[in-house]
């Protein structure tokens, strides 16, 4: 569980977080939604400790970790798992390179050892086999799933997915989406997920924040935004035509 507690942030003057406050909950899929420029990257960033806050608090389980010292950061860092818009696999490495990547450089597991966790991973998200190829030989989702395996393969505690479906057709978003449920259902995992995919919001948006200018707006679950009255939340998501027809089979009762 991740606790913000009355989180500002700001740039030259100017306040980006205006004081927030929320609770992201252990074993579930914490979408953070808004239109661009409301301060999603600015807040997640702060949660990583890449930004110190000017005031406020967060809390990892508990453990704050306010001001983030070097030290402090370096113990989180072992506990979190990164899933990076694109991807970003390293090109020149193989998948199995990739994979082992954190285990290298968190842990002082033997080769060995790393080897058995990295297959295991892979074969959680179905890439048995691929260890030897290199990112250019592989589909978009596939890459994708060897990012997801990176991110999972240290056993995190928190899982932070920026716009994980960036770049994917609807059909391969899902299973990302479904598959980042699944893991963080299976491992407990408090798992954060900016999108601005409301395909995201229908499928996996068990708890969603939804930040305008700096402040949360609205907070609720995917079933409460079908019923939700509050105006901007409305704007926003029935500016999807996905969510729009989805509305409008709901209403006729299909
Ligand atoms: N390092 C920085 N220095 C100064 N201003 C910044 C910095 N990072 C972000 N900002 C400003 O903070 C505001 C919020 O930006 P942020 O990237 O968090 O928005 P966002 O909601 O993630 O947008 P998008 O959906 O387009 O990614 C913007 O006005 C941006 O210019």
């Amino acid at each position: 569980m991740i606790q913000v507690k009355d989180l500002h942030k700001g740039f030259n003057g100017q306040e980006v977080l205006k004081g927030i406050d929320y609770q992201f909950e252990r074993g579930k899929t914490n979408l953070i939604i808004g239109q661009s420029g409301s301060g999603k990257s600015v807040f997640l960033k702060c949660m990583l400790g890449l930004f110190k806050p000017d005031q406020g608090a967060i809390e990892y389980d508990g453990k704050p970790y306010s001001n983030f010292s070097d030290e402090e950061q370096r113990e989180l860092r072992t506990e979190i798992g990164m899933l990076f818009q694109g991807g970003a696999l390293f090109d020149s490495m193989t998948v199995e390179e990739n994979v082992m990547f954190p285990l290298r450089m968190f842990t002082n597991q033997k080769r060995g050892e790393m080897r058995d966790r990295v297959h295991e991973v892979l074969e959680r998200v179905n890439l048995e086999g691929n260890d030897t190829k290199m990112p250019s030989e592989i589909s978009g989702g596939m890459q994708k799933r060897v990012a997801i395996a990176r991110a999972i393969v240290n056993k995190p505690k928190y899982l932070f997915c920026d716009e994980p479906n960036s770049g994917l057709d609807p059909q391969t978003a899902t299973v990302i989406d479904n598959l980042i449920q699944q893991l963080t259902h299976e491992n407990e995992i408090t798992t954060v997920v900016i999108t601005h995919d409301m395909n995201s919001v229908l499928e996996i948006g068990e708890r969603i924040a939804f930040l305008k200018d700096g402040l949360l707006a609205w907070k609720g679950t995917k079933e409460d935004i079908f019923h939700t009255q509050d105006k901007t939340v409305t704007d926003f998501v029935y500016s999807s035509n996905l969510f729009k027809k989805v509305r409008e089979a709901q209403l006729k009762g299909h």
